[in-house]
This record gives C-alpha cells, sequence and structure tokens, in this order.
C-alpha cells in the first residue's frame, strides 16, 4: 500500500467462477445529458431531459446553468429546465468535466460580466487552448493570465459577436463542439474551421450537430473540417436521454472475458454515441454481438482474440479495450488515441503502468499501446480519478483473481453506484 491509499480505498473486484448471463438497463449518456442541458438553457421555451444522468459530470453541469441564470428541476429523473437571460457574475465549478469546462464558457460569454471556471487540481491541466483562444477570435474577453488552462474568467458584453473561427481541434473534438452549442445565439452564429491533425471523437461532434438540428438550429457541415451555426432560435423539447453506451463497456466484456451474455436493455437502432462502436470491436475480439428488440446482446466464449484497432473515434473506450487486450489470446496494437492523454489522466501512461503492474508485457507507443498476452497476477489497480480506468480494473479483475481496485467511487463522474451494479451482475 502506498501513501497516497488506504485500506478503504480498496474495493476486491468480483471474480466470478461461471459464465455471467445478465440483463441490464445502465444509466443515461453523460454526453447527451449535458448536451441537452446546455441546449435547454438557451432555449426560447422549458424543455424536459427525460432519464437525464444523474452524476457528478451532469451535476456540475445543472449548477453551473443555474448559477448562470437557468432554472434547473433535477428532483425527479426527468430533468425540467426553464431558460433565462444569461446571469453574471458568476462561478463555476467544472470538477473533471470536459464537457463543463467546455461546454460553458461559451455560453458564459452571453452574460454581462465575469464568470470565473476552475475545477479539479487534474483538471488545470487539461487542454483548454482552443476554447480560450476560439471564444477571443470572435470578440470575448477572456482573462487567463497565460495559463491556456484553469482557472480563467469570461467577461462577458451582454452578447457575442460570432463569426469565423479557427482552430487546431486535433487534441479534443469539444473544442468544436463547445463553440458550436452556443452559436445560435451569437449576432452572426458562427464558422469553425479545423486546421492540424486529424480531430478524434468525430461520433461526439455529430452528436452536437444532430443535437442542434433537434432543436431546430442551422448548421452546415457539407466542407470536411467545417462546422457553420447560423444564428437563430434554439426550441425548447421534451427529449429522453438513451442510456450511456460507453459505460456499457465494462458489463459487455463480462461475457467475452467470463464466457458468458449480456444483454443491456434500450440499445438504441440509430446514435450518434461513440460507445456504439463496441459492436465492431467486441465482435473482433470473438464474440458474438446481436441488437435486437431486446438490446444489444453480447455472448462470449471465453476466449478474446487480440486487435489491431484505430481507436481515434471512439477514444473514451481505450481503457475497456485496452483491459480486454491484457487478457486476450493473442497480441493487440491500439492506436490513434495520443489525444486521450488529455482526457481524466494521461491514460494511455496510466494504462501502461497499472496493467504492467499486474505482469502484463504492454508498450506505451506514441499513440496507443502494444499489449502481449502474458500471465497476469492480481494486485492494486489505481485509477488515477479515472472512471473509465476502473472499467479496466474490474474487467481484469473478472480474469484474474486478486484485483483491487483503488477509489472505484472515482466511477461516479459518470455511473454513481457502478460498484453495485457491478456486483449485481455475478
Ligand atoms: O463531447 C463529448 O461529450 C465527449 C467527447 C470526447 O472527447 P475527446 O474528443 O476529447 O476525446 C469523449 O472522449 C468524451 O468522453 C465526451
Ligand atoms: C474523456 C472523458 O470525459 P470528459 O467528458 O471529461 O472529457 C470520458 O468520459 O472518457
Amino acid at each position: 500500500m502506498t501513501l497516497h491509499e488506504t485500506a478503504t480505498d480498496l474495493w476486491p473486484a468480483p471474480h466470478p467462477d461461471r459464465p455471467v448471463s445478465a440483463t441490464v438497463s445502465l444509466p443515461g449518456s453523460k454526453s447527451l445529458t449535458n448536451r441537452a442541458l446546455v441546449l435547454a438553457a438557451l432555449a426560447d421555451g422549458p424543455g424536459v431531459v427525460r432519464r437525464a444522468l444523474r452524476s457528478r459530470d451532469t451535476e456540475l453541469m445543472a449548477t453551473a446553468l443555474r448559477d448562470l441564470g437557468a432554472e434547473v428541476d433535477t428532483s425527479s429523473d426527468d430533468w425540467s429546465v426553464v431558460p433565462g437571460p444569461v446571469h453574471a457574475p458568476a462561478m463555476v465549478d467544472c470538477g473533471l468535466a470536459g464537457t463543463v469546462m467546455r461546454f460553458v464558457p461559451p455560453l458564459a460569454a452571453l452574460g454581462d460580466g465575469p464568470v470565473i471556471f476552475d475545477g479539479d487540481p487534474h483538471a488545470r491541466t487539461r487542454p483548454m487552448h482552443e476554447v480560450i483562444d476560439g471564444l477571443r477570435q470572435i470578440g470575448v474577453r477572456v482573462e487567463d493570465e497565460g495559463r491556456d488552462a484553469l482557472p480563467f474568467t469570461v467577461l462577458g458584453e451582454g452578447g457575442v459577436r460570432g463569426g469565423v473561427v479557427t482552430i487546431d481541434a486535433s487534441a479534443s473534438s469539444q473544442f468544436v463542439s463547445a463553440l458550436l452549442l452556443s452559436a445560435p445565439r451569437y449576432e452572426q452564429g458562427i464558422d469553425v474551421r479545423h486546421v492540424g491533425k486529424p480531430v478524434p471523437s468525430l461520433p461526439h461532434i455529430e452528436m452536437t450537430v444532430e443535437q442542434l438540428r433537434l432543436r431546430g438550429v442551422t448548421v452546415l457541415t457539407d466542407e470536411p473540417n467545417r462546422w457553420q451555426v447560423l444564428p437563430g432560435p434554439v426550441r425548447g423539447v421534451d427529449v429522453r436521454v438513451e442510456p450511456d453506451l460507453s459505460n456499457a463497456a465494462p458489463f459487455l466484456a463480462a461475457a467475452l472475458v467470463t464466457g458468458g451474455s449480456v444483454t443491456v436493455r434500450d440499445w438504441p437502432q440509430h446514435t450518434t454515441q461513440a460507445g456504439d462502436g463496441l459492436r465492431e470491436i467486441l465482435a473482433l475480439m470473438g464474440a458474438e454481438v446481436t441488437l435486437s428488440e431486446a438490446g444489444l446482446s453480447v455472448t462470449g466464449t471465453g476466449k478474446i482474440q487480440g486487435i489491431d484497432y484505430d481507436l481515434h473515434d471512439v477514444g473514451e473506450l481505450t481503457p475497456a479495450v485496452a483491459a480486454l487486450c491484457a487478457l486476450a489470446e493473442s497480441p493487440s496494437h491500439l492506436r490513434g488515441v495520443a489525444h486521450i492523454r488529455g482526457h481524466e489522466t494521461d491514460r494511455l501512461a496510466a494504462l501502461a503502468t497499472e496493467l504492467s503492474a499486474l505482469g502484463s508485457d504492454v508498450e506505451e507507443t506514441a499513440d496507443g499501446l502494444d499489449v502481449r498476452p502474458a500471465v497476469l497476477t492480481g494486485g492494486v489497480f489505481h485509477t488515477y480519478a479515472d472512471h473509465r480506468m476502473a472499467h479496466a480494473a474490474v474487467i481484469l479483475g473478472l480474469g484474474v483473481q486478486g484485483v483491487e481496485v483503488q477509489n472505484v467511487a472515482t466511477t461516479a463522474k459518470t455511473f454513481p453506484g457502478f460498484a453495485e451494479a457491478w456486483s449485481g451482475l455475478f
């Protein structure tokens, strides 16, 4: 045990002695909930976000929007939002939520006064430059004392001009989504142009565009690397949030590792969620995958095949996929995810360190991980305040006896009650 952990921090990961057979319902999507909340706060009338995810990231978003002038009632599973004029001065706690630290400053710029943004210690290291610089390009004043990161202050002047913004979004798709979401309320809308290496997590930008269009906003996407939002009203709507498909990763992975069968209910037939990529990835790793009225069903044989896979579009799945690769019978080459070094932690470094500690033969590359078959042993798996590192840990625990997850409670970022839901599988 090291200095930064106590015995109560350590949670023994379940290690079942028979194949899992389960059907689960999962909480709502973080990405959809937080987009729906932002757009509801910008709308021309009241809105409802049904089956909203209640988690740290979404509660932080609800609190931020409340402090900026919206009424957000989270007392039932269906959250209602009554928009109001954007209010300043205010202080926004972003926690470790990328969606809060990136999506809220462009909304705060519509207010008349200073809005201070800060977050968890690690949040101060997450990339923010393109949002800060992008806002400056359209006439918004941002004070960051040269940090290019949290903490910073958006100095709203009662309205935003909008117009052309040129940014390098190769470190995060959230830079683009952030600038698009509030743009219908800017005088000239926005014309975001990306210049640089390819933008990661494109499904998340498609999600932003789809959610804007659903509320009557015109978004032009005819050219690659360019997104235009025309100025106009955002309709207040009544929407239902899909289950979080990325948080389905450990549950579906359990079918592969134990040679069992898991069904996730309410899996959408059409979705912009990156987690839908699990259907292809798990099939390549040897599972039988079926999408039906009952949901998404995954059946494993107990044998896992390694993969050579570009995760650029679905980077948030990397920790769970890497854990499966560590339990696989053949080598894996995971690539295209240099940008996840800027996620909740440097996920490539963290995965390489923690997998190695359990005996995995893993090598960190510039943009991914090479994982070769090895005999693993139990031990402590550190999570670095990263919910998805905890997901990797519990998947490993299925295949290896004696895995202890340090700070499993960090899963509350997007899934409070994760440990109980996980134990309920066995
Ligand atoms: O817009 C969103 O809701 C997200 C976009 C992605 O970010 P990156 O583009 O930084 O990977 C994803 O990984 C994150 O979990 C959620
Ligand atoms: C990268 C992630 O989160 P965030 O929205 O904080 O960027 C994630 O959930 O994997």
